[in-house]
C-alpha cells in the first residue's frame, strides 16, 4: 500500500469538514464550510442538501491542498454525518425534492403522539430499540409523505430516493445519477426508527406503520466496508466507511470494549457507552443503538444519552442574544465571575431529550435577580451543559449498573477549558481529552482505513490515542449539592411549562 493518508468527511449540523489523517491518526490537513440553518417556522429546522453537497465538493480539495497532497495519496474515504436528518431526491437528476429535515425539527410531533397512543412505545422499542420521537427520521418522513401526497406517488413509482446525510453524500461521491451507490450504514439506519435492531434489516412492520415505500430506502451496509469508488475530485478512491457522527466519535476515541464511554460536545452533546455484542435495554431514558459493524460482520452495540442543546445554546447566546461575537468568547465572559449568581439555564428549546424525553418542555432561566450580569448568565450556560451531562451519566449508570470512572470528551466545545472543569466538578470524575478533538472524523477515517487494510486491526488504533488534557474535580461537595438542588428545581419548572 503506497497511499499515505485516509480522508474523511464529517457532515455535521453546523458545518461540513474534510480531514486527512496519517497512519498515526494525526490530523494532517483540513477544509471546512458552514451551511445555512433554516428556521421557516417555530420548531422547524431545515438544511439545503444541495448546499451541503456543494460544500463537500469544496472542502475535499481544500483538505488535500492544506497538506499539499494529491488524490493519489489517499487510500480511502469515509463519511460520518449528523444522524436522523434526511432528504428525498430524484433518482434521475439528483435534484432534492424537499429541504433536508433536521434531527432538531419537531413538526412531526402529532404523528409521534398518535403512535405513542397506538401501538405504544413498547412496540417500537421491541423492534427498533428506540421509542417514537420527532428526533428520529421516520416520523418526519411520514409527515412529508402525508403532507405532500405527490411525493408519495413519485416514491411508489420509483422516481425518488431517500437518504440520511451520509447516504446523500456517498450517492453523489460515487456518481449520482450516473451509477451512484445508494447505501446507509447500520449506525445511521439504527436512528431512523425503521431498522430492526436485532436483525439490522429494515423492519416490514415499521415500514408499514410509517407508510414508507421500501423502494426509496438505501441498502444497509456495515460501517466499515468498501461500497464503491469515488468519481470527480476523489476519482478512484474507495468509499470505505459510513457512520453516524456520534458512533464515529466512539470509534475515534477507541472505545472498543464494553463499558468504555465518551461524550461529544457539538451542537448537541451525545454520551455513548459501548455495550459489546449485546443490546442493553434501558429503563432510564437511554437509547440502545448500534455502535459499529466491521466488514467481517462483527458488531458492537451502545447505549446513548442524547442532549439536544449544548453548543447550540452558545450559538443562541451569540446570535439570539448578541451577548458575544464568537462562541469561544463565552468562556471569557463566564470567567468574569466566580459562579452563576444563583442563575440556572435549562435549554429545552424543543423539549428535553435524555433522560426526560419531554417534547412539551420549554426552556427556563431561573434565579434571576438584579445581581445577575451577562457574566453570570454565560457561566450558567456552561453549567447547564455540565448538569445535562450529569443527568445522562446518572441515568446511564442506573441502566448499566456501574458508576462512571472517568469521561473521555471531544467535539468543538472541548476547547472551552472552563466548561471542561465544570463538567469534572459536577460529575465528580476526571475529564480526559485526547490530542485530536476531531474524533468524529478520526473514527470515520479509522473505519475506512480498516476496510482497505491501511490499518491491520483495531489494536493498532489504540496506540494512536494520546491524552492531551485532563481536568480533575475541584468543587466542594456542599456546593455541588446546592447546585444540584437548583438544577433539579429548574428542571421541574422546565417540564411544567407547556409549549
Ligand atoms: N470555545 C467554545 N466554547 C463554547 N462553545 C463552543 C466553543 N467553540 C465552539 N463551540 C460550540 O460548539 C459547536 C460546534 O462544535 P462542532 O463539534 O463543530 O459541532 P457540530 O459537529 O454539531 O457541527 C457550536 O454550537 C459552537 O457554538
Ligand atoms: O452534528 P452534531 O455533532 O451536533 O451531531 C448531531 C447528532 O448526530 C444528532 O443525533
Amino acid at each position: 500500500m503506497t497511499s499515505r493518508y485516509v480522508l474523511s468527511i464529517d457532515q455535521g449540523t453546523t458545518s461540513t469538514r474534510a480531514m486527512v489523517f496519517d497512519r498515526n491518526g494525526r490530523l494532517a490537513g483540513m477544509g471546512q464550510r458552514e451551511h445555512r440553518q433554516i428556521f421557516p417556522r417555530p420548531g422547524w429546522v431545515e438544511h439545503d442538501a444541495a448546499q451541503i453537497w456543494a460544500n463537500t465538493r469544496r472542502v475535499i480539495p481544500q483538505a488535500l491542498a492544506d497538506l499539499g497532497i494529491s488524490v493519489a495519496d489517499v487510500a480511502a474515504v469515509g463519511v460520518a454525518s449528523q444522524r436522523e436528518t434526511f432528504v428525498l431526491w430524484e433518482r434521475d437528476s439528483g435534484r432534492p425534492v424537499c429541504p433536508a429535515i433536521v434531527w432538531q425539527d419537531t413538526r412531526s410531533q402529532l404523528i409521534v403522539d398518535r403512535l405513542l397512543d397506538d401501538p405504544g412505545a413498547d412496540f417500537f422499542r421491541s423492534r427498533a430499540g428506540i421509542p417514537p420521537a420527532a428526533y428520529f427520521t421516520a416520523p418526519r418522513l411520514s409527515w412529508l409523505m402525508e403532507t405532500h401526497p405527490d411525493l408519495r406517488v413519485r416514491a411508489l413509482r420509483g422516481e425518488l430516493l431517500m437518504g440520511t446525510m451520509e447516504t446523500w453524500l456517498i450517492w453523489n461521491l460515487t456518481g449520482g445519477p450516473d451509477g451512484g451507490v445508494h447505501v446507509t450504514d447500520v449506525t445511521n439506519a439504527s436512528r431512523t426508527l425503521l431498522m430492526n435492531l436485532k436483525t439490522l434489516d429494515w423492519d416490514p412492520d415499521l415500514l408499514e406503520f410509517f407508510d414508507v415505500p421500501e423502494a426509496i430506502l438505501p441498502r444497509i451496509v456495515p460501517s466499515s466496508k468498501v461500497v464503491g469508488t469515488a468519481v470527480g475530485g476523489l476519482a478512484g478512491v474507495p468509499v470505505a466507511a459510513a457512520v453516524g457522527d456520534q458512533q464515529g466519535a466512539l470509534f475515534g476515541q477507541t472505545c472498543f470494549d464494553a463499558g468504555e464511554v465518551k461524550c461529544t460536545y457539538g451542537t448537541g452533546a451525545f454520551l455513548l457507552m459501548n455495550t459489546g455484542a449485546d443490546i442493553v435495554t434501558s429503563t432510564h431514558g437511554m437509547l440502545p443503538t448500534v455502535a459499529y459493524q466491521l466488514a467481517d460482520g462483527s458488531k458492537a452495540y451502545a447505549l446513548e444519552g442524547s442532549i439536544a442543546v449544548a453548543g447550540g445554546l452558545v450559538q443562541w447566546v451569540r446570535d439570539g442574544l448578541g451577548l458575544i461575537e464568537s462562541a469561544p468568547q463565552i468562556e471569557t465572559l463566564a470567567r468574569t465571575v466566580d459562579d452563576s449568581g444563583g442563575c440556572v439555564v435549562v435549554p429545552a428549546f424543543t423539549g428535553l431529550f435524555s433522560p426526560y424525553w419531554s417534547s412539551s418542555a420549554r426552556g427556563v432561566i431561573s434565579g434571576l435577580t438584579s445581581f445577575v450580569t451577562a457574566g453570570h448568565l454565560a457561566r450558567a450556560v456552561l453549567e447547564s451543559c455540565a448538569w445535562q451531562t450529569n443527568d445522562v451519566v446518572e441515568a446511564m449508570a442506573a441502566d448499566a449498573g456501574v458508576p462512571l470512572k472517568s469521561l473521555r470528551v471531544d467535539g468543538g466545545m472541548t476547547s472551552n477549558h472552563l466548561l471542561m472543569q465544570l463538567v469534572a466538578d459536577v460529575l465528580d470524575v476526571s475529564v480526559v481529552r485526547p490530542t485530536s478533538s476531531e474524533t468524529v472524523s478520526l473514527g470515520a477515517a479509522y473505519l475506512a482505513g480498516l476496510a482497505v487494510g491501511y490499518w491491520p486491526d483495531v489494536h493498532v488504533l489504540r496506540r494512536n490515542w494520546h491524552r492531551a488534557g485532563q481536568w480533575d474535580p475541584q468543587l466542594r461537595s456542599e456546593l455541588r449539592e446546592q447546585q444540584r438542588a437548583a438544577w433539579r428545581a429548574a428542571i421541574v419548572r422546565t417540564l411544567d411549562v407547556r409549549g
